[in-house]
């Protein structure tokens, strides 16, 4: 039962939601079903006038024109209902475009205010797969109570009025028929529920081998194609046994309601037949109501087979999205800041779904306009630790804070970054170059003098449209090398407006020579500003100011390079490493 006043309580949110994103044309909707109900109701009035009166032109004791009058009426009722229902489907479509874009958009803003920890959140993540599955179906349901509300009901109202009129049992045998229908739909609403929850994950695990198989080109030349295909096989065979067994149930369970409804129809015809022998209701009251009947049964089918069976399946998915987006968010009133004094006291980290501390009492204090470069082995810490500089992860201990204010009172408008894995965006190369700050005039001289330093040549054949080139293949722009697209996003990163910048290696597919000239144009064009270079290469580390050192989530050393060469610790060992590579 507390899963069926879900499903009610779901509808209900869901249409209100759907009214607020389109009022006007959401009512428009209503009004049409409601006069479509109206309708069939009107074509069984008319209907048994009609019998009774051919019945008395027959006993010659009325004028057939008034018969033929009613016919017309009916008729022009019957074109009416038939006009109704072909406006109300194309308006359906309409309606179901207009409020995708509104579904949407509220999804993508609540993912927008989400932490980016979060997205490290496995959970997470499938709280957003399962709302953006059920924003899908959003539409739908409110379509279902609506067409309930204003045209279902209007109808079995109106036509259980008329039935009463006849006799107060048969419109009381009508409503016992829908009795099953809610039984069945409050169990099928529960299973939907649990497959959806149990599905999810298994639905993901799909996608992501697909994605494998499909995507990854050094899948196929790895020769893996053929395990990604027995993972993926076996992943969806497990799927489909659930929504098999699933179906099955609700298959079993219409079919149970579908004979309980049969037998209540033939109760009701076995009541007409015995009213018409005891002349309780005319010849006409009986045929009208024996042709309605089968119209009746057409409804009510529709109504338990296709909208409420319907409703039932993709009530979980709709009860996901509106969940998320409803979901409480930690309203917070950031302050804009000057961000180039940044503290870290004793901040440790871990992160979801991890028991182990990546970092480890770290205390650091960077200060104004200085280069500093994080060195150290591989799974260290450095890319951790400028994510919580950033302010995307927030310590799981201790504080980070930012000329002595909270780092989490502190607005991120002032900070950029390139990080390992960029965006390759495929739009044009401005918009690859100003997508920060697109919103605002674009600064040219800016954008060519960004462009000239760091390498990218607006004047190449290649870039034929300059700054309006369309790049990617994806949609038929041009393609760059790896390396030509790390350039992009370094410019990306200094376009924005900043006074803390941090460069998480975005250099590996730079020839070492280059990287080194593009490393002393960064450190040029961020004087007065605070900036990060985190770099396995150590040579690239001496052009900084300082140097922290890594080691297993500490920062084990910090100084100049020839004071830390002349400590003879962990950063030597790391130097004279990589030195005996080259001599
Ligand atoms: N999303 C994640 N979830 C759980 N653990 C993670 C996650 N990302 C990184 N780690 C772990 O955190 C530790 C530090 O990773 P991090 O990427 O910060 O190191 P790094 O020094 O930047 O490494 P590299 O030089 O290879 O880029 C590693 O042990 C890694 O396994």
């Amino acid at each position: 039962m507390e899963n069926f006043w879900k499903f009610i309580s779901y509808s209900i949110k869901s249409t209100i939601l759907m009214f607020r994103f389109e009022p006007w044309r959401m009512l428009l909707k209503s009004l049409f079903a409601f006069l479509y109900g109206v309708s069939w109701t009107l074509q069984i009035v008319l209907l048994q006038t009609f019998f009774d009166s051919a019945q008395r032109v027959s006993e010659n004791t009325e004028n057939i024109s008034n018969c033929l009058v009613i016919l017309l009426g009916m008729i022009l009722i019957y074109c009416i209902g038939q006009i109704l229902q072909g406006v109300d489907t194309c308006y359906s479509e309409i309606l179901y475009i207009k409020t995708k874009k509104h579904i949407n958009l509220r999804l993508f803003k609540k993912i927008d205010t989400m932490s980016s920890l979060s997205f490290e959140d496995i959970d997470e993540l499938e709280k957003i797969n399962k709302a953006i599955n059920g924003g899908n179906f959003a539409f739908g349901a409110s379509v279902i109570l609506i067409d309930t509300i204003f045209f279902y009901s209007t109808y079995f109202i109106l036509t259980s009025g008329y039935l009463y009129t006849l006799s107060p049992l048969l419109s009381v045998s009508v409503l016992a028929i829908f009795i099953p229908c809610f039984i069945s739909n409050i169990i099928e609403t529960k299973g939907f529920k649990n497959l959806e929850e149990t599905s999810t994950p298994m639905r993901r695990e799909c996608e992501y081998y697909e994605s494998c198989i499909i995507d990854t080109r050094e899948t196929r030349i790895l020769g893996a194609t053929h395990y990604f295909n027995q993972l993926y096989f076996s992943s969806l065979k497990k799927l489909n046994m659930l929504v098999l067994k699933a179906q099955l149930k609700k298959n079993l369970i219409r079919l149970i309601v579908g004979v309980i409804t049969i037998l209540g129809y033939g109760v009701i015809l076995f009541m007409l037949v015995k009213l018409v022998l005891k002349q309780e209701i005319t010849v006409g009251a009986f045929s009208a109501v024996l042709a309605s009947i089968s119209m009746v049964f057409t409804f009510m089918s529709d109504i338990i087979s296709e909208r409420i069976g319907w409703a039932a399946e993709t009530m979980g998915t709709v009860d996901n999205y509106i969940s998320f987006i409803f979901e409480d968010k930690k309203s917070d009133s950031k302050i804009y800041q000057d961000t180039r004094n940044i503290k870290l006291q004793d901040v440790s980290f871990k992160y979801p779904c991890s028991e182990k501390e990546v970092l480890k009492n770290i205390n650091l204090s960077l200060t104004d306009n200085k280069t500093i470069a994080i060195v150290g082995e591989n799974g260290s810490g450095k890319s951790t630790l400028a994510k919580i500089l950033l302010g995307l992860y927030p310590p799981t201990r201790g504080q980070i804070l930012v000329n002595d204010i909270s780092m989490c009172d502190i607005d991120s408008r002032n900070y950029s970054a390139v990080f390992q894995k960029f965006c390759k965006y495929q739009m044009t190369l401005k918009e690859n170059i100003c997508i920060a700050d697109i919103s605002k005039n674009i600064d040219y001289d800016e954008v060519h003098n960004i462009c000239n330093q760091i390498g990218i040549t607006l004047s190449s054949d290649k870039l034929v449209n300059g700054l309006d080139t369309f790049i990617g293949r994806e949609f038929d722009g041009i393609e760059l090398s790896g390396g030509q697209w790390q350039r992009i996003a370094i410019a990306r990163g200094i376009y924005r407006e900043y006074d803390f910048i941090i460069l998480d290696e975005p250099t590996s597919a730079i020839d070492p020579l280059e990287e080194f000239n593009l490393y002393n144009t960064f450190s040029k064009l961020c004087t007065e500003k605070t900036a990060i270079i985190i770099t396995h290469r150590l040579g690239l580390a001496k052009i900084a100011d300082a140097i922290i050192v890594m080691k297993e989530g500490n920062i084990v050393e910090m100084g100049t390079h020839s004071e830390l060469i002349s400590k003879d610790g962990e950063y030597k060992h790391l130097f004279d490493t990589q030195s005996k590579w080259y001599f």
